[in-house]
């Protein structure tokens, strides 16, 4: 089996932990979805967050939707000036057996901006 890497990003409108929460669960679900993928298939996931979301871990909200046993990490992103604000990203590594040309990464909501090239 192949284990490849999937990226995915997404942002939120405010902080609040509810709006992390279903935001966070809705990306891991994208990108399961996109490639195909169950919890099952998951060798782990880094989570990072912009510098001004600190209402929650975004490893919790993917507890919540049952990645239980999947190890989970979270990291503050880089505080370049002028980047994009209330930004979720993940990269997840995954067992998949296809070129990593057909990896499909997921940028939602105004994370779109981020990789156009890779926005689907
Ligand atoms: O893909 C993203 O989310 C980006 O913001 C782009 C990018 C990059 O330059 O590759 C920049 C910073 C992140 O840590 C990850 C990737």
């Amino acid at each position: 089996m192949t284990v490849r890497a999937i990226r995915g990003a997404t942002q939120l409108d405010t902080d609040e932990r509810e709006h992390l929460v279903e935001r966070t669960k809705e990306l891991v679900e994208q990108v399961l979805d996109a490639n195909a993928l169950t919890t099952d298939d998951l060798i782990s996931i880094l989570f990072t967050c912009t510098p001004d979301l600190r209402s929650d871990f975004p490893a919790a909200a993917a507890r919540e939707m049952g990645l239980g046993d999947v190890p989970l990490m979270c990291a503050v992103e880089i505080d370049v000036p002028g980047a994009l604000p209330r930004v979720v990203r993940l990269m997840a590594h995954a067992n998949l057996d296809r070129p990593r040309t057909d990896v499909r990464h997921v940028y939602l909501h105004g994370a779109t901006v981020l990789r156009r090239d890779l926005a689907q």
